[in-house]
Parts: C-alpha cells; sequence; structure tokens
C-alpha cells in the first residue's frame, strides 16, 4: 500500500519538474500527490537555475542530467527515465549524492524492436526514397528495385531485451539469426533460433543485415569502425536504433559513399539534433540511408507505459518506498523491505548511540571497523542494505549534517568509505533466539590503536571513532519488540530501555543510594526524569571478571563487576554544569548525554 507523501515544513507539495514529452498517462497519478510542472524546451542554462526547487526530475533521451544539474538539485530525491537508456544521466554523480535513478527496463522494448524492424524493411525495399519520388509525382519502378530479407543473416549485437523481440520477429520473416553477446543467455538464444557467436570478428563478414542492441557504454563506444565495415559484404546493410556513438558516422558515410556496404537504417546519432553539416547531418542526407529522428520508442503504447512505469516509481520513492527498477540502488523485494522496515530505526539509533556513548570530548580519536552481527529471524534476509544504511547515518547524525548527504541505500557504501568507517557485516541464525528475542543486532567496535587521527584524512567531518578506555568494551545489542526499538547491552552492561528522546547515562557504583543520589541533583536542577533503568554488568562479563572484580578507580577504567549503569530518560536539556556536578561523587563515575 503507498504510503503518504508528506509536504515539506511549509505545507507544500514535493515537485516534479518534467521538462520534455512524458506521455499524461502516468502524470495523472502524479497530479493528485504532487506539484507538477511541465516545463519543455529548457535549455541547460534553465534548468541548472531552477532544479534546486525540485524533489523529482523526469527525463526522456533529451535532458542532459549532469554532475552540475544534480549538484544543483538540492532537493532532488529521484531522476526518472522514462526509457532504457540512462547514459545521458551522469549515474556515478547522483549515486555519490543518493538520488536514485529509475528507469522502465520493458516499456519500450517492443517498440523500438518493431522500429527496427520498420527500418531493415525500409532500408531493403528503398520505402523512404520510393515514398518522396513519389510525392515528387514521379513514378520510377524499376529504379527501386529491393532485396527480401526471407532466407538473409541477421547479425544481431546485443541480444538483451531490444535484441531479443527484434531476432523473435526477423525469425518470423524467416531470417538466419546470428548473434555476439558475452553475457547473453543461450537458452533464451536457442529458443529464437539464434546463433551465439564467441567473437565479433564471427560477424561481420556473414551479416546481410547487421543490428547492433547494446546500451552506450566504454566497452560499445565506437564499436563499429571503419576496419569494421570494411569486412562487411558489400551488399550489407547497418541498422542503428540503439544509441549514436557506437557506429562511426564519418566511417559509415565513407563506406556508403565507397559502396563498401549498400545500406543503413538510422534512428539514434552522437548528436541529437544532429549539427547542420556535421557527419550525422551528411549520414542522413545519403540516398542510402533511411533516417529517423531517434523515433524507437515513439508510439502511444510505449510511451503510456514507460510514463506509467515511472510516475509510479517516482510516487514510491518520495513516499519512502523503494522503486521497482532503479538503476543504482539494489533490487529489495517489498515483503523483504516490510521486514526490514522497524529495524532500519533500530540501525539508525544504535549508530548515532555509539557515537554519542562512547565519545569523550578532548581525547584522541582513532579509526575503527565495526562488526555489525545480524542475529535470529533478521539474518535470513538476502540483503541488509538498508539496514547498513541507517548504521552509517546514525553513526554520523551526531558530527555532521547527514540531511545535506542524504545517506541512503544509494550512496552508503560510498559515505562510509569516504569518512574511514569500515563495517563487516556477519550473520547469525542462532544467537537471538537463544537471547529471548526473535531477533537482535549487535554493534561492536574494533578501533584500530596503529591510526591516529589526522593520519590519513585532513577533513573535519571525517569520521573517528573515540579512542576506548583501556578495557572498555565498545559494544551495542539492540532489539526490537512491537515494532520498537530497544537496547539490550551498551559497554558492558545488560540493559533493556527503548532510546528516545534525551537520555543521562551515568555509570556507578552497584551499591544503594545512586538512584537517590542522581534523582536529588536532577531535582533540584529542575531536570523531570521521564523513566529509569538499571543495567547491572553483563552476565557473561559478570562470570569473566569474578575473579578480579575490583573497585573502580573513577577514570573510566575497567570496568567490573561491581558497577552499573543508570539510564534515565529526561525531559529537556541538562546543563553541561549539572551533569558534570554528577560525576565523582557518590559513587558516580561518569555521566553522559546522549539525544536520540
Ligand atoms: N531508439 C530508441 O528509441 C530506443 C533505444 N533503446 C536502446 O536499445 C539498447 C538496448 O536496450 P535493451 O535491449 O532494453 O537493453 P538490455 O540491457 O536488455 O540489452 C543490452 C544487451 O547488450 C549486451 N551487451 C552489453 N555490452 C555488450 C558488448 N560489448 N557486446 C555485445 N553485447 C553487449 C548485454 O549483455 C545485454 O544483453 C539500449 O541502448 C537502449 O537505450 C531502447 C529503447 C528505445
Ligand atoms: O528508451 C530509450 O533508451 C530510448 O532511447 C527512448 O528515448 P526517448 O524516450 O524516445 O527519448
Amino acid at each position: 500500500m503507498p504510503l503518504p507523501i508528506h509536504t515539506d515544513g511549509l505545507g507544500q507539495r514535493p515537485k516534479v519538474l518534467i521538462p520534455e514529452k512524458v506521455s499524461t498517462d502516468g502524470l495523472k497519478l502524479l497530479q493528485a500527490k504532487l506539484e507538477v510542472h511541465e516545463r519543455k524546451g529548457l535549455d541547460p542554462q534553465d534548468l541548472l537555475s531552477i532544479i534546486g526547487e525540485y524533489d523529482a526530475l523526469i527525463v526522456r533521451s533529451e535532458t542532459k542530467v549532469t554532475a552540475p544539474v544534480l549538484a544543483a538539485g538540492k532537493r532532488l530525491r529521484v531522476v526518472a527515465r522514462a526509457g532504457v537508456g540512462v547514459d545521458n544521466v551522469d549515474l556515478e554523480a547522483a549515486t555519490k549524492r543518493g538520488i536514485i535513478v529509475v528507469n522502465s527496463p520493458t516499456g519500450n522494448i517492443n517498440a523500438a524492436a518493431e522500429h527496427t524492424i520498420a527500418l531493415l524493411m525500409s532500408v531493403a525495399r528503398n520505402i523512404g526514397n520510393a515514398c518522396s519520388s513519389l510525392k515528387q509525382g514521379k513514378w520510377e519502378r524499376s529504379k527501386y528495385v529491393g532485396v527480401e530479407v526471407k532466407g538473409k543473416t541477421l547479425c544481431i549485437i546485443g541480444l538483451g531485451k531490444v535484441g531479443l523481440t527484434v531476432a523473435r520477429a526477423a525469425g518470423g520473416l524467416g531470417m538466419e539469426l546470428v548473434a555476439y553477446d558475452p553475457y547473453a543467455n543461450p537458452s533464451l538464444a536457442a529458443s529464437a533460433n539464434v546463433e551465439l557467436v564467441q567473437s565479433l570478428d564471427d560477424l561481420w563478414s556473414r551479416a546481410d543485415f547487421l543490428t547492433i542492441h547494446t546500451p552506450l557504454i566504454a566497452s560499445t563506444k565506437g564499436m563499429i569502425g571503419a576496419s569494421e565495415l570494411a569486412r562487411m559484404k558489400p551488399t550489407a546493410c547497418i541498422l542503428n536504433v540503439a544509441r549514436g556513438g557506437m557506429i562511426d558516422e564519418t566511417a559509415l558515410l565513407s563506406a556508403l559513399e565507397e559502396g563498401s556496404i549498400a545500406g543503413a537504417g538510422i534512428d539514434v546519432f552522437t548528436s541529437e539534433p544532429p549539427q547542420p553539416g556535421g557527419s550525422a547531418a551528411r549520414l542522413i542526407e545519403h540516398p542510402r540511408t533511411v533516417a529517423t529522428p531517434h523515433l524507437g520508442a515513439s508510439t502511444v503504447e510505449a510511451q503510456e507505459n514507460v510514463s506509467i512505469d515511472v510516475c509510479t516509481q517516482v510516487l514510491s520513492i518520495l513516499s519512502g518506498q523503494l522503486p521497482r527498477s532503479a538503476v543504482n540502488a539494489p533490487i529489495i523485494l517489498p515483503e523483504e523491505y516490510r521486514t526490514l522496515q522497524p529495524f532500519v530505526s533500530l540501525l539508525e539509533t544504535i549508530g548515532s548511540l555509539y557515537t554519542q556513548y562512547f565519545s569523550r570530548p578532548g581525547e584522541r580519536q582513532l579509526r575503527t571497523t565495526f562488526d555489525l552481527t545480524y542475529e535470529g529471524s533478521i539474518a535470513s534476509n538476502t540483503t541488509t542494505k538498508p539496514l547498513f544504511a541507517a548504521l552509517v547515518k546514525g553513526l554520523l547524525s551526531p558530527v555532521t549534517n547527514t540531511e545535506s548527504l542524504n545517506i541512503n541505500i544509494v550512496n552508503a557504501e560510498l559515505v562510509a568509505k569516504e569518512r574511514g568507517i569500515l563495517i563487516n557485516e556477519q550473520r547469525s541464525r542462532e544467537k537471538a533466539e537463544s537471547e529471548g528475542y526473535s531477533a537482535s543486532v549487535t554493534l561492536r567496535a574494533r578501533v584500530d590503536p596503529r591510526s591516529p587521527s589526522g593520519t590519513r584524512s585532513a577533513r573535519a567531518d571525517s569520521f573517528m571513532a573515540p579512542r576506548p578506555s583501556a578495557l572498555e568494551d565498545q559494544v551495542i545489542v539492540g532489539f526490537v519488540s512491537n515494532n520498537t526499538s530497544y537496547i539490550g547491552r551498551l559497554g558492558h552492561f545488560s540493559t533493556s530501555f527503548i532510546p528516545s528522546g534525551t537520555l543521562l547515562i551515568c555509570r556507578n557504583h552497584d551499591s544503594p543510594g545512586r538512584i537517590g543520589v542522581v534523582g536529588g541533583k536532577l531535582g533540584s536542577a529542575g531536570v523531570n526524569i521521564r523513566f529509569m533503568s538499571v543495567a547491572p554488568v553483563d552476565k557473561e562479563i559478570g562470570e569473566e571478571s569474578k575473579d578480579s572484580a575490583v573497585t573502580d578507580s573513577g577514570n573510566g577504567v575497567a570496568p567490573v563487576k561491581t558497577e552499573a549503569l543508570m539510564i534515565l530518560g529526561v525531559d529537556g536539556p541538562v546543563e553541561e554544569e549539572v551533569r558534570k556536578s554528577l560525576i565523582g561523587t557518590d559513587g558516580v563515575l561518569d555521566a553522559r548525554i546522549v539525544d536520540i
């Protein structure tokens, strides 16, 4: 069920910018919940100047979503591509900023495949030239004699969704099918009667028609140049309904001019629209080229599909749910996300509690590795990305502005790496049940004694773990009960409290009268106590330290069996003077304030 979309603090609905023609079928879904601004014909400068107002951006292939656009999009949470190819979106920059990029991976593949077949037939039967000749009042039947495709070999580079759909349709036309795709599914290829070859070198000389259906990526850029074209039959025709940039346009034009290939059917160009007088424009003008202005996805049906697909995903993301097809985020099934959700809040709390509770102001700080263990039922989830992201956010929230970092499943790993936070995730199915809960999480810090602060990075906001006192155990155990987060262990102490609001956490001698002392001092300072919980030394540690139990010297070293924690939920802030006044007298060894 979709969650409500919240307005901002000023009661405004989230805003979505649509600078290209996107079908109204999807936009209608948005209009009820969002402010939808269709602004066609924006130039790059206009886009830069207005993008800062928007929470979502929906584009097709024309809008270049560059790093500067994403940087200016301070509120942007999602860039949706109403189509397949995301080569016009700077994915790396979006990931860094935690902006989810979604696309519609299947909505227009049939349209693209049908358009490929249309170009194939147009090239084979001279449809474009014959049509314009007829419109000029001519009747040139012998000039436009074509070839049949039945029995001819169609070579396909990229046997993905579009490539396979083209193969099936071309198979229906009686064509022989050969494909090169190092990642193709052999059984799908076999089911469409496609012969898969091991190398591109096996294709060039076999093709009567050659069609390309790969994404535009480093390995496909400039894939077909002069030397490849030179190896093709002079009767061969080449088709491109994928992306400009994969075929060298100048080389293709020369091959057509020299007659080393027979024809071309081209829908996509290196620069769209083509620069007047440039290589694409000259290629389009060639009499044996059939060209269309990037119309592969331009059918009513495909535009409805992609529009509804991406608009639904925009709504999901803006209501805090996960999209169906994010390009730069892991796929998480909805039912899996539901089981993880209560733990997301727990992990954020544990992270924040860790940073606030274990920090000692003024102490030299060190870089840390965390062991994060999921125990019990939660350990069987296939992904824990949302939990990882929540922990990173929690660890950083007390020391940096996490709002501006927008930490989420998209960028959490990157942010953690940049801040020197190393998190090892582990799973244990049994442990939590033996402790009496169905699932729990343990965060244990291992501080690297060889890397004092400042040795690796001069960043002021880099995460530095607090230096632990000699024997301090930096561990937090949390669990969820009735959708509420609980802390079950803090350092050496076994406890059970709900971490929320302002907490005063005191470590004291485990002897009568401590509560009265702290309560009295807080009372005279006008601080109201909401709840209180006493935490003895965890039983495992108690066993270990039985023989060595000595009284603490009061310097924060060597917690022993004779100590306990007192956790007080208090209303409002506790002045620093009041906190300090609690320490050192009447058996109170330490007092720390934590805000959750
Ligand atoms: N002209 C238009 O309006 C449209 C164009 N497209 C374009 O069509 C292309 C294909 O789309 P889909 O089939 O949906 O993508 P897809 O991801 O399903 O398939 C791409 C295939 O290319 C293969 N591939 C990747 N690198 C390769 C390489 N170096 N050599 C050989 N094969 C390689 C992959 O293994 C994959 O099987 C994309 O570039 C997309 O942008 C898609 C829809 C409409
Ligand atoms: O989906 C794709 O990859 C396309 O190329 C379609 O582009 P368009 O949305 O028509 O600008």
